[in-house]
């Protein structure tokens, strides 16, 4: 009888949590390491299906960097990275879309949908909703010169067409959206995932941002988690370069959403099963939340 009082008092811990989300905004960036196992996906798929079901609008962004650099590979065509930014040329270029739009983002809207979701696959084409300009890279010198790299077709997104997005929220449609942008002039550009769930998450106004990776969490220089980091921390973090790599664009997307309005941060581990559940519904959260 007491595992089923347990069962009844977990269910009880997530009334506050559902009452406080439910009409709300939630927008998760899907990472491409998170998607590493068959497991994984499915439970990633209930729990957004899970989400919806209680009324909260869940929106989701996916990566798939390790699928890029898969096919990459395949070409023979080498890749680098500036400040967790692939640098794009037009080739390469080619390969993201492809494999962005035509590869992972079918097969997320197609794992949701095959457990009763209502995913509707969108490029940051599409109706214009992820408009760009070309990103130039900032790369600081040890004598504390700071240069300005162009690393291709790397796009930053100038506007979101929130229009689209809360349409398909109120016909109960489950958004998930490819980091592939455009340019006034119609060019592609390739966007980093975080940066787009960043700024969808600002746009909308989003309850929570949740950005699922391949790590616990921020980790500091001895490798223990921090739970939280207040916003005015963050430079210092990425200048002593505690906070480097594909983590930087994270925290700084995080940044700008709650500066755009976004009321929640937290970067979380994707490779645990039910991670966004656990995050939402427990008083115990997990990860690292940026505050
Ligand atoms: N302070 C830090 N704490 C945790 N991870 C960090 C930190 N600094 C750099 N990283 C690196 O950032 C990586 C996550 O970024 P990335 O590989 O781009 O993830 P994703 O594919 O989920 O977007 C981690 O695997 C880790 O190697
Ligand atoms: C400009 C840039 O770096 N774009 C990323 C887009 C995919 C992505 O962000 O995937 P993850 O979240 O799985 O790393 C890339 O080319 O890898």
């Amino acid at each position: 009888m007491q595992h089923l009082i347990d069962k009844a008092n977990t269910l009880m811990e997530a009334l506050p949590y559902i009452r406080r989300f439910s009409g709300k905004t939630i927008v998760i960036k899907y990472g491409g390491h998170a998607m590493a196992d068959e497991q994984l996906k499915e439970s990633f798929a209930l729990d957004v299906i899970l989400l919806k079901s209680l009324g909260i609008n869940t929106v989701i962004v996916h990566g798939g960097g390790p699928q890029i650099n898969e096919t990459l590979k395949r070409y023979g065509i080498v890749s680098e990275f500036v400040r967790g930014m692939r640098v794009t040329d037009s080739e390469t270029m080619k390969v993201v879309e492809m494999v962005l739009v035509g590869q992972v983002n079918r097969e997320v809207v197609g794992y949701l949908n095959q457990h009763g979701g209502r995913a509707v696959g969108l490029s940051g084409k599409d109706g214009t909703l992820l408009l760009c300009e070309k990103m130039l890279q900032e790369i600081k010198g040890d004598d504390g010169s700071v240069e300005m790299v162009d690393i291709g077709y790397v796009g930053n997104v100038v506007k979101v067409n929130q229009e689209l997005i809360q349409t398909l929220e109120h016909g109960k449609f489950i958004p998930v959206i490819a980091p592939v942008g455009v340019g006034a002039d119609g060019a592609s550009y390739n966007i980093n995932a975080d940066l787009v769930a960043g700024r969808i998450a600002g746009a909308l106004k989003a309850e929570k941002l949740m950005l699922l990776t391949d790590v616990e969490g921020v980790k500091d220089k001895g490798g223990t988690l921090i739970p939280s980091i207040p916003l005015a921390d963050v430079p210092r973090l990425i200048d002593d370069a505690t906070i480097s790599g594909g983590m930087i664009p994270k925290v700084e997307c995080c940044v700008d959403a709650l500066k755009e309005g976004a009321r929640k941060a937290h970067i979380i581990d994707g490779r645990v099963r039910h991670a966004v559940l656990l995050e939402i519904f427990t008083d115990v959260g997990v990860g690292t939340e940026i505050a």
